[in-house]
């Protein structure tokens, strides 16, 4: 079931900068939600409280009624969270499908010993997850790519390797931190229909951290904009592309002025 994702007046600090000031909002389950802002914003930071990468020095996030603050980014795959970065940490050298499987280690059955000695219920096990990342890569548009290594590919194709590595873990909340930074149009358009294609098929929660607006409009019912570590506002992608307040933290006030 999808996850209902709540943070209350996260605030991190890294010495004595405050990098997030008491952040609140809350997605609803199966929402895609956005999160905006210009760069230095804390975007990236408030994701990584929400992973377990960061702790963060107050404030509560819950994932349904589990407190996770300060949680292990390990433990949080087992309340179904799963995300992406900026830069995807892809296995080079592995073929795309190796790649995508290691997103499926939280559900192999059993442990070293079991895989040490190959025993029936293990290869059953990695024969039905390898035949589901094939499918998840077939539905992606990389069906082509399964046995390429992953250095073969492009940076976007990376990018959709690691969705779906993503979601092999089966996500009931799916962070995507800049899905479409670097990304051809034609890739942009393509990720746009996965990411429906994910929200119609999957029951899952979506929280996507983008600077191309485009993307934000195209898919998210609900946005919250952070400047300066702290929240703008909150609404649809639509009314914080006309909001003055949005536009002056892009813009900067002088150029708001001047332009008055
Ligand atoms: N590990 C860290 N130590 C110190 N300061 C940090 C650290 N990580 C982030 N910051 C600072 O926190 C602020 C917010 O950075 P963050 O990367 O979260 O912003 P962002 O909105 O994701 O930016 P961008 O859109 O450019 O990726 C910045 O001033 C950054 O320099």
């Amino acid at each position: 079931m999808a996850a209902r994702l709540t943070l209350r007046d996260v605030t991190l600090r890294f010495g004595g900068i405050t990098v997030l000031h008491d952040v609140g909002f809350e997605v609803e389950p199966g929402q895609i939600f956005g999160l905006v802002g210009p760069n230095g914003a804390g975007k990236t930071s408030l994701f990584n409280c929400i992973s377990g990468h960061y702790r963060p020095n107050s404030g509560s996030i819950t994932i349904d009624d589990a407190e996770v603050a300060g949680v292990r980014p390990s433990t949080l795959a087992k309340h179904g969270l799963a995300r992406t970065f900026q830069h995807p940490g892809l296995q080079l050298r592995e073929t795309v499908l190796e790649n995508v499987m290691l997103g499926a280690h939280t559900r192999l059955p059993g442990g070293p010993v079991e895989w040490a000695a190959r025993l029936p219920h293990t290869w059953r096990s990695e024969r039905k997850l390898r035949a589901e990342a094939g499918t998840l890569l077939e539905r992606t548009g990389l069906g082509w790519a399964i046995d390429n290594t992953a250095d073969e590919l492009s940076h976007g194709l990376h990018k959709a390797v690691e969705l779906c590595r993503a979601l092999m873990s089966k996500p009931r909340l799916l962070l995507l931190d800049e899905p479409a930074a670097g990304l051809p149009h034609s890739e942009v358009q393509q990720f746009i229909e996965t990411v429906r294609s994910i929200r119609d098929n999957d029951d899952i929660t979506v929280v996507i951290v983008e600077h191309n607006m485009g993307v934000i409009s195209a898919l998210t019912e609900r946005v919250v904009v952070l400047d300066h570590g702290a929240k703008l506002m909150e609404g649809t992608a639509a009314e914080a592309q006309s909001d003055p307040r949005v536009i002056e933290a892009y813009l900067g006030k002088d150029e708001v002025d001047d332009a008055a």
